[in-house]
């Protein structure tokens, strides 16, 4: 039973801190084949989630669910603290205007020039012609690729590609990224500046993030690199020590495996999980 001193007693700050990104008991079958399985967890304000698993184990189905593209079976996802599971397309349209997609693939449009393709969500917003090429030049330069401005995707390497994916997805200053299989398909020196990016985008703008990697070395890179404002390049934390920010989740079998910090993960003793990460 609750006293009148132990109800005087302030509540963590943290309990005014509504979290981004909420799945609540969710569950999805595709063809009667359970995908993901009573899958709950929550992403803070500011936040990396990593997400890791094997081929197959439903890691982009889930981000397709925290974007409202599909729905699940059961169970109820809250993004910005709206149940995307029960909105209509109008207001899965005004929510997803707060999101920033990368997908693995870049997806761009081959017709259209880097300039078009950055500035697509803007010029669907009808922001005025000349505020649009100033914030297509700053998204570029962020993503170091002002110089491909009048190219054409055909034109671009994979890595650049994907960099312009990335200017595309930061443009509209977004309040979640939802980056599926960055680096997928890439080289290992091209995946290292794409997970600069990130790292910059996560230091810089300290933008709330999930991160769908087949690259255990790329998250790791994640969580113990920061970006240095100064020299303007990624640079190990050191010490041993990790982003604070970042954290993983791990499915397997349609089920969360872990979720948690780097070094509750690297020190893991379950078998399965020291098996995956060897
Ligand atoms: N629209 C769909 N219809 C039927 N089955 C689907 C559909 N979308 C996903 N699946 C199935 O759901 C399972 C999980 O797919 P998902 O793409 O999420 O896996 P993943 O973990 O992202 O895989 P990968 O690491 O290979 O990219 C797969 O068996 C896939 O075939």
């Amino acid at each position: 039973m609750s006293t009148a001193a132990s109800t005087n007693v302030s509540e963590p700050e943290q309990a005014q801190v509504e979290p981004v990104v909420v799945f609540r008991n969710v569950s999805i079958a595709f063809d009667m084949k359970p995908v993901l399985e009573d899958i709950s967890f929550s992403v803070d304000r500011g936040e990396t989630l990593i997400i890791l698993g094997p081929a197959g184990c439903g890691k982009s189905v889930l981000m397709k669910l925290a974007n409202g593209l599909i729905c699940p079976d059961s169970g109820t996802i809250e993004v910005f603290g709206e149940n995307v599971t029960k909105m209509r397309e109008i207001d899965l349209y005004k929510l997803r205007a707060r999101i920033g997609m990368v997908f693995q693939e870049s997806a761009l449009f081959d017709s259209l020039s880097v300039e078009e393709n950055v500035a697509y969500r803007l010029h669907e917003d009808k922001v005025p012609e000349e505020e649009a090429h100033i914030r297509v030049v700053e998204a570029l330069k962020f993503v170091g690729l002002e110089q491909a401005i009048d190219k054409f995707p055909s034109e671009l390497s994979g890595g650049m590609r994907r960099r312009v994916s990335i200017a595309r997805a930061i443009i509209t200053g977004p309040d979640l990224i939802l980056y599926d299989s960055p680096t997928g398909g890439l080289d290992p020196i091209t995946s290292t500046t794409i997970v600069e990016l990130v790292v910059k985008q996560r230091d810089v703008s300290h933008t709330t993030s999930l991160l769908i990697t087949h690259r255990l070395q790329d998250a790791f890179t994640l969580a113990m690199n920061r970006f240095n404002q100064k020299t303007g390049r990624m640079e190990l934390i050191g010490n041993g020590a990790i982003d604070p920010s970042t954290r993983f989740l791990v499915l397997n079998e349609g089920k969360i495996a872990f979720h948690g910090i780097t070094q509750e993960l690297v020190h893991t003793t379950d078998p399965w999980l020291k098996d995956y990460l060897a």
